[in-house]
């Protein structure tokens, strides 16, 4: 059985085309409405033929959902919120895909208090944005994190526990403050520092003409593709994880200070065991089957 009939996606970029890309190949009877603010996107969207009906007004795209998807920039959860507030249908779920939960809840719970609210996160992604940058294969084997607030129905928590795994995603359930820490870790940090050094690179570029990015090394390279993420959706991942990503940071440049130090000096130990350590964590990385670091993140299968 199907877990929902009536599917609308708001914000038709990677994740919400991917989304309905997934919906089309996994549950094709479902009837999919989309709604996207830009008119370019829903031009595009149309000609695309991803779904049932795009809707030019997010009030209309909601009217008969049975479960409302928000996949916009954390930023502008709480404009979509009150633009669906009026049309939707009382016993439609709200779910979204938003990088960091705690903002994000509170700024759906404002405009919409007597809906049934189950926020999501898939953690997958690439470097790309925009309708033509989904795929409908991204959520496969990458885990789906659930945080409903505690007055969500176990029901509904359970079809939308549903609705990812049909597209090949594993589902954990976590408290909000816990996810936007553990994502600070993982995720906003590692984000922070590829923007950081790419950055630096980028000004240290006058004083070296041009051979900073002539002859960068894989590693470098790798911190570009991060580095290329969609600005808009970082700006707004960082304001509304403000609290996590500041605790993370304090951590790091008390490290970074530690090994300044080491380096200056020639703490040579204090350098190969730090080295040692990072490798085993990479290491059981790969063991446990998570490294998708080979493939190409632009993939389209
Ligand atoms: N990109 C990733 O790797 C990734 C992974 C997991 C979750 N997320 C989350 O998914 C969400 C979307 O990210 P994305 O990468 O798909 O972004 P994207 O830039 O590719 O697409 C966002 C879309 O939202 C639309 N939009 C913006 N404001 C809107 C509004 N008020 N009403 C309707 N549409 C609006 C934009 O026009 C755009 O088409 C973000 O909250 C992000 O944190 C992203
Ligand atoms: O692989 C990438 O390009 C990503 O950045 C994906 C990534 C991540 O950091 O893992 C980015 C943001 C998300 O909210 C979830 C996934």
């Amino acid at each position: 059985m199907l877990p929902f009939s009536r599917v609308t996606i708001i914000g038709l970029g990677l994740i919400g085309s991917s989304i309905a890309r997934a919906v089309r190949d996994y549950m094709p009877t479902v009837r999919l409405t989309l709604h996207d603010a830009d008119p370019a996107v829903r031009e595009r969207v149309r000609a695309l033929d991803l779904a049932d009906d795009v809707a030019d007004t997010a009030g209309a795209a909601v009217i008969d959902a049975d479960l409302v998807m928000l996949c916009v920039p954390v930023g502008a959860m709480g404009a979509v919120a009150e633009a669906i507030a009026h049309d939707l249908p009382a016993d439609a779920i709200v779910s979204d895909v938003g990088g960091s939960k705690a903002s994000v809840i509170a700024a759906l719970r404002e405009h919409l208090p007597d809906a049934v609210i189950v926020p999501g996160h898939p953690v997958a992604g690439t470097e790309h944005s925009g309708p033509d940058a989904g795929f409908a294969s991204l959520f496969k084997s990458r885990w789906c994190i659930l945080t409903p607030t505690p007055e969500a129905p176990e029901a509904a928590v359970e079809r939308l526990r549903a609705f990812w795994q049909a597209f090949g995603a594993q589902v954990e359930i976590m408290d909000p403050k816990h996810h936007d820490l553990v994502l600070a870790v993982t995720s906003h940090v590692p984000h922070l520092i590829a923007y950081t050094i790419v950055g630096t690179a980028s000004d240290l570029e006058d004083v070296t003409q041009g051979e900073v990015i002539k002859f960068s090394a894989g590693g470098f390279r790798d911190f570009t593709r991060i580095a290329a993420s969609d600005p808009t959706m970082w700006r707004d991942v960082f304001l509304n994880n403000r609290e996590a990503v500041l605790e993370v940071l304090q951590r790091l440049t008390e490290d970074l200070t530690m090994l300044q130090r080491a380096i200056r000096w020639g703490d040579g130990d204090t350098l190969f065991d730090l080295f040692t350590r990072t490798r085993a964590v990479r290491r059981s990385i790969v063991e446990q089957g998570q490294d998708d670091a080979a493939p190409d993140f632009g993939r389209k299968h």
